[in-house]
């Protein structure tokens, strides 16, 4: 027996102290001095077994022989041949060992107890029944591998001799039997220890075996049938089964993977070793990652951005990031050229430039409606000048205030509709279409020339000719000359009709001299411009003044193409109860028909019906022809252009996109201009905004008076129109106007209801109604003139000469004086001017004549006066006194 098991070791493995196993020992006649001291391997099991059943094993171990159950003493008088047989069988050792614990079972029989004796009788068979004790019970938690941790080479020979000397009844599962069969114990406690085993020789092993076997993923705790392997193998230590360690299944594809990165696979040291960390955690490969991906994004961040292609409205941040620039860059570059702009401002078209040049980058600014460019495209492709005819002209007639322009344009309709035809004439009609000499003619009557030129503006140019009135009484007044201006911008030839030639004042001359003051020769005075006296009144004139407006059209050879698909202007928009929007149009090319699919910028729709100017329906209208058309979805704004398109997807896709865009332009216009505000405010000072909200019952109306209300404005004051729309007065409008401090509603030919009156009553909301576009704009100047500071006005009293000055000591100078013009008051301001230069400015103390306080003194009159907190009074100088008068301002001041 060369394996030796120390005493401390038996000792940790019985799970007592090593003074017990020496006493146990001695108990079973084994000596043993110390924990250093060592016995057999058979020797240690012994004890062990001992220890945890109370059972002496060479007692068992003899019975077992017997194969009976026969009394102790037969036993011992029978065990001497019986040795004898098995000496054959056994090893020399184990027959010692069996004899001397036989020989120690004996001494202990007499001190045990009788009960220990008789479960001592029961009959064992095999050598795996020493497992099981007296009371049958399964032997509790036996570590009896750690014991087989300490085997040497020589240990595993010398189990193999015992198998081969057939201990074991089991000759065919002697191979297989672990040592831990072999040295007693059960299969349960051979798993349990296998498994938390983790340093031996055996764990080696199943490394060993898992590189053998690949391990398949999400495999958990997975027994391996190692008895093949094991069969043949020397090393069949570990028992029938080997339970791999459960790493979880991260760790185990971590393993994997690590194992497919692993070149040297075959070296079982290694993959032992870097099973380890991936075992831990995925780290190492979850930065190997981000580091390979950092290295991408590099590669990205380095190539070189040489072109852009931005949205027209694009914010510094947003151009940084297309240039792949950061915010801050950009700003540095503007800063640089003296532009302050922060990171949300949006980037004009020069700055725009400066950026691409200064970045190396050309910038393209793409138009967000390219696709949506619906009137550019039909200029593009409806004009076929092969299909042109001669088209009627369209007349716009502009004036000042009470000159006469419905009036005539009143009676122009009235006279040249048939009675028959005239069904319609009282209603307030936008366009009409009349006929001279069989020509047409088609009149437009714009709200204010500041509409006229609004329209323009959105790209309208529905006015061939412009027809200024002028009322021959009157004379050329204010808006005259504006509408001269408007007109001359608009470009077209403008004829003068001078109104009521009817009355007694008119007077043709004075007109035609203060138009050529204007730059408006008349052609009888050697200018170009056609002056017509007319009355609305008589209708003398008018049909010289239509004849004129025929010449100037064939001058102007007016043509377009009547088989196009249509064309035509918005000049007026409404909502119409139970009819929705209704859209008078002029037509200026191709015929628009009941059930063209039509787009009017960001509206759209079918046409459902046409009613001419007199209120007739209609299936068409023709070139120049005007007429109400319903079947849109929105109210258009005027000005803008109707197309008819192939069809309704087309029409719907053009008006969404330009919806879209508006919007978007609208949002970047509100953070644009409340940030131009801010800074206008702090430029200012404080400026004082009137806030309003306005009604219009036509949109042509309603961007008239917005357009004047906007130009309404000085250093000081100015209107906010917060909202606007076509349509009555709602609920809605006085929630708006609620939520801004001082805001007032303003409705043009719309009225509110009952009950919106009451509530804006309760809510303290002023609405204002009016059927004069000028009436609303005075009353807008006075409540903007109410919210300007008081003009403070100085007037003068009279002068005073210092013809003598006396010091009064302990009072003051006091100046005597001759007042020379007006008077000289007390209690006022004054101020003394010396060589013609204002000196001082403050309050006179004390003015006397003699020795008598007074309030004034009078031109020709000699008085003393003296300056509060001033002496510096000189003979020559003149003392000025003047009241300061407080005046309200006034807008148009
Ligand atoms: N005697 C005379 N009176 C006229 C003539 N034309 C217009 N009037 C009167 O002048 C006043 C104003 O006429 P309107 O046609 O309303 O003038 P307007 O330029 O259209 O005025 P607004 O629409 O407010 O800009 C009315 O009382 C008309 O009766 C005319 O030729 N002769």
């Amino acid at each position: 027996m060369s394996d030796k098991v120390r005493v401390y070791e038996i000792a940790d493995e019985a799970g007592a102290n090593s003074n017990e196993v020496i006493s146990k020992a001695k108990e079973m006649g084994i000596e043993l001095k110390s924990p250093q001291s060592a016995v057999s391997l058979e020797q240690a099991e012994e004890i062990v077994n001992y220890m945890m059943s109370g059972a002496n094993s060479k007692k068992s171990n003899s019975s077992s022989k017997n194969k009976k159950s026969v009394s102790h003493k037969e036993k011992k008088q029978e065990r001497p041949a019986e040795d004898k047989e098995e000496k054959q069988t056994k090893k020399k050792e184990e027959v010692k060992s069996e004899e001397k614990t036989a020989q120690n079972n004996e001494v202990k029989e007499e001190k045990e107890d009788k009960s220990s004796a008789e479960d001592t009788n029961k009959p064992v068979n095999t050598q795996k029944t020493e497992k099981v004790n007296s009371n049958n019970r399964i032997i509790p938690k036996r570590r009896g591998l750690k014991i087989v941790k300490k085997k040497k080479p020589s240990n595993e020979h010398k189990i193999e001799d015992e198998i081969k000397s057939g201990i074991n009844e089991d000759t065919s599962n002697a191979k297989m039997k672990s040592l831990s069969e072999i040295l007693g114990g059960n299969n349960e406690d051979e798993k349990v220890s296998t498994k938390t085993t983790e340093t031996t020789a055996a764990k080696a092993k199943v490394k060993k075996e898992k590189k053998k076997v690949p391990p398949k993923a999400h495999t958990h705790g997975k027994k391996l049938e190692l008895d093949k392997e094991f069969a043949d193998s020397d090393d069949s230590l570990l028992g029938e089964e080997v339970v791999l360690l459960d790493m979880g299944v991260s760790d185990e594809s971590k393993l994997f993977e690590d194992q497919k990165n692993n070149n040297n696979n075959n070296n079982s040291q290694k993959q032992t070793r870097s099973s380890k960390p991936a075992a831990f955690g995925n780290r190492p490969q979850g930065l190997k990652r981000k580091k390979r991906k950092k290295r991408i994004k590099r590669v990205e961040e380095v190539k070189e951005i040489t072109e852009v292609t931005i949205p027209e409205d694009i914010r510094v941040y947003e151009f940084a990031e297309a240039c792949g620039k950061s915010p801050a860059e950009v700003i540095t570059v503007l800063f640089g050229l003296g532009m302050m702009v922060t990171k949300n401002d949006f980037l004009k078209q020069d700055e725009l430039e400066i950026l691409g040049e200064e970045f190396g980058i050309e910038v393209t600014v793409k138009d967000a409606l390219e696709d949506a460019n619906y009137v550019e495209d039909y200029q593009e492709e409806e004009i076929d000048e092969s299909n042109f005819v001669t088209r009627p002209p369209v007349v716009t007639i502009m004036g000042h205030v009470d000159h006469g322009k419905t009036s005539l344009l009143d009676k122009i309709r009235s006279s040249k509709t048939a009675a028959s035809e005239a069904g319609g004439i009282t209603q307030h009609i936008t366009a009409y279409t009349i006929k001279q000499n069989n020509q047409k003619i088609t009149f437009v009557d714009t709200p204010g020339h500041a509409a006229f030129s609004a329209m323009r503006a959105r790209g309208a140019s529905v006015t061939d000719i412009v027809i200024i009135v002028v009322a021959a009484d009157d004379g050329v007044k204010q808006q005259t000359e504006e509408v001269i201006s408007h007109a001359k911008a608009a470009n077209c030839p403008i004829i003068v009709a001078v109104n009521k030639m009817d009355k007694e004042g008119a007077n043709m001359d004075m007109v035609k001299a203060q138009m050529a003051e204007r730059d408006m020769t008349p052609v009888d005075w050697g200018g170009e411009i056609e002056f017509i006296p007319v009355s609305a009144k008589t209708g003398e004139g008018i049909d010289d003044l239509l004849e004129n407006i025929l010449l100037q059209s064939e001058i102007l050879e007016l043509s377009a193409d009547p088989e196009a698909k249509a064309k035509a202007t918005v000049v007026e928009a409404s909502l119409e109860k139970g009819r929705g929007p209704v859209a008078t149009v002029i037509v200026q090319n191709g015929t628009l028909r009941v059930g063209d699919n039509i787009v009017c910028d960001t509206t759209y729709g079918r046409v459902k019906a046409i009613t001419n100017d007199l209120g007739k329906q209609v299936k068409e209208l023709g070139l120049s022809e005007t007429g109400r058309v319903l079947g849109l979805n929105e109210v258009p704004v005027s000005g803008t252009i109707m197309v008819a398109q192939d069809s309704d997807k087309e029409a719907k896709d053009i008006a969404t996109t330009r919806a879209e865009h508006a919007r978007a332009k609208e949002l970047s216009k509100s953070t644009k201009v409340s940030l131009e505000e801010m800074s206008g405010l702090i430029a200012e000072g404080k400026i004082k905004q009137l806030p309003v909200i306005l009604k219009a019952d036509v949109s042509g109306s309603l961007e008239a008076i917005k357009t004047s209300l906007e130009d309404i404005h000085n250093d000081e004051v100015k209107v906010k129109v917060i909202h606007s729309g076509v349509g009555g007065i709602t609920e809605s409008d006085l929630i708006l106007a609620s939520a801004s401090e001082g805001c007032i509603i303003l409705g043009f030919n719309v009225r509110p209801t009952g009950a919106v009156k009451s509530k804006a009553k309760a809510d303290g909301i002023t609405i204002n109604t009016y059927s004069i576009i000028y009436d609303l704009i005075d009353d807008i100047k006075d409540a903007l003139s109410g919210m300007m500071s008081a003009i403070i006005r100085e007037e003068n009293t009279g002068q005073a000469e210092v013809r003598d000055t006396f010091v009064v000591p302990k009072v003051g100078t006091v100046a005597g004086c001759l007042v020379t013009d007006g008077k000289v008051i007390r209690g006022g301001h004054a101020r003394i001017i010396r060589d013609g230069v204002v000196t001082y400015t403050g309050k006179i103390s004390s003015l006397k004549r003699f020795k008598d306080d007074v309030k004034e003194v009078s031109n020709g009159y000699e008085c003393g006066v003296m300056f509060e907190k001033f002496n510096d009074i000189k003979v020559g100088d003149f003392i000025e006194t003047f009241i300061q008068i407080e005046e309200k301002a006034h807008i148009d001041d």
